[in-house]
């Protein structure tokens, strides 16, 4: 017999939808559109022909509708990968686990996710209001380290190269690299967007090397980061979600991509004037890329 998930592990509303998301199964699309802020998902929104429901609990607001003809949801992540691991179980809840008999189906699904959000340059050319395609991408918040497996999904020569070039402090969780969807790549390629590798931060001050007041514990980790290599790779941008999605995602046999809008250079020391109309533009040229 299979195993049935306890409500306590797997909590379902009263009216039918998954806790947090609020959504029920059937109404999410297998295009799924992940932004940090809530107030982008009136934006995508503002794209679709047509708007099928909105659903909103805490920051995470969704929307299900279709363009050209293609369904898609987008869903508010909030900021940070504890929520990722919220919103990515969630979403896979919904299509392959069955919330009548609280079992995994039989026949499983594979959804498409694309983060569209904003990010820091860590390279010196890498522009403000330019839009960047993370091919990889190297966790800094240890939440994949949790799960089963996580081996499996991750570049581990490329980790332990990043570790020993760092002179990665034992007391900062692991880092751990995992790609993106080659398939979801080659859709958005068409955009000639820049391609790097992103580093997902647990933080946007002190863990992307930010000193407001507080010292870091480690002045020279910007700097080394920007300078590391790994084969062809160099790392490109700081945001603070995009690991854990491709984790989750790798693990639970779902597709991700992220695509981010460059908003501050940190070697240039700059600052997008208005990213607004580069977002706007991102949106539709993802949308227009899976549709
Ligand atoms: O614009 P979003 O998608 O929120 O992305 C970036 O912006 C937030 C920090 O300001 C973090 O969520 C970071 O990943
Ligand atoms: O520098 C930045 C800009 C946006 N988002 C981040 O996480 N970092």
């Amino acid at each position: 017999m299979e195993h049935r998930i306890e409500e306590s592990e797997l909590i379902i509303n009263k009216d039918g939808s998954v806790f947090h998301l609020h959504l029920k199964p059937g109404e999410l699309a297998d295009n799924i559109i992940l932004v940090g802020d809530p107030g982008r998902v009136r934006t995508v929104a503002s794209f679709f022909d047509h708007i099928e429901l909105e659903r909103s609990n805490r920051e995470f607001i969704s929307v299900t509708g279709t363009y050209k003809q293609t369904r898609f949801t987008v869903v508010a992540t909030g900021i940070g990968t504890d929520n990722i691991d919220i919103v990515v179980n969630e979403l896979d809840a919904l299509v392959n686990v069955d919330f009548e008999t609280r079992k995994v189906k039989q026949q499983l699904k594979s959804l498409n996710m694309v983060r569209i959000g904003t990010s820091g340059s860590l390279q010196h050319d890498l522009s403000v209001d330019s839009c960047l395609l993370s091919h990889k991408a190297i966790g800094f918040d240890g939440l994949l380290n949790f799960y089963e497996n996580r081996n499996k999904v991750v570049d581990m020569e490329f980790e332990q190269h990043f570790k020993e070039a760092m002179q990665w402090n034992p007391l900062l969780t692991s880092p751990y690299v995992v790609d993106a969807s080659p398939q979801l790549l080659k859709k958005l390629a068409q955009n000639e967007f820049l391609e790097g590798v992103t580093i997902s931060a647990p933080g946007f001050y002190g863990p992307q090397g930010r000193v407001i007041r507080l010292p870091i514990q480690d002045k020279e980790i910007n700097d080394k980061i920007s300078n590391f290599r790994h084969k062809q790779h160099s790392i490109t941008n700081y945001e603070m979600e995009c690991s854990a999605i491709y984790g989750l995602c790798k693990l639970l046999g779902h597709n991700a991509a992220t695509v981010c809008a460059i908003i501050a250079n940190r070697k240039a020391r700059t600052y997008s004037k208005d990213y607004k109309p580069v977002i706007k533009k991102l949106i539709k040229q993802v949308l227009d890329s899976l549709a």
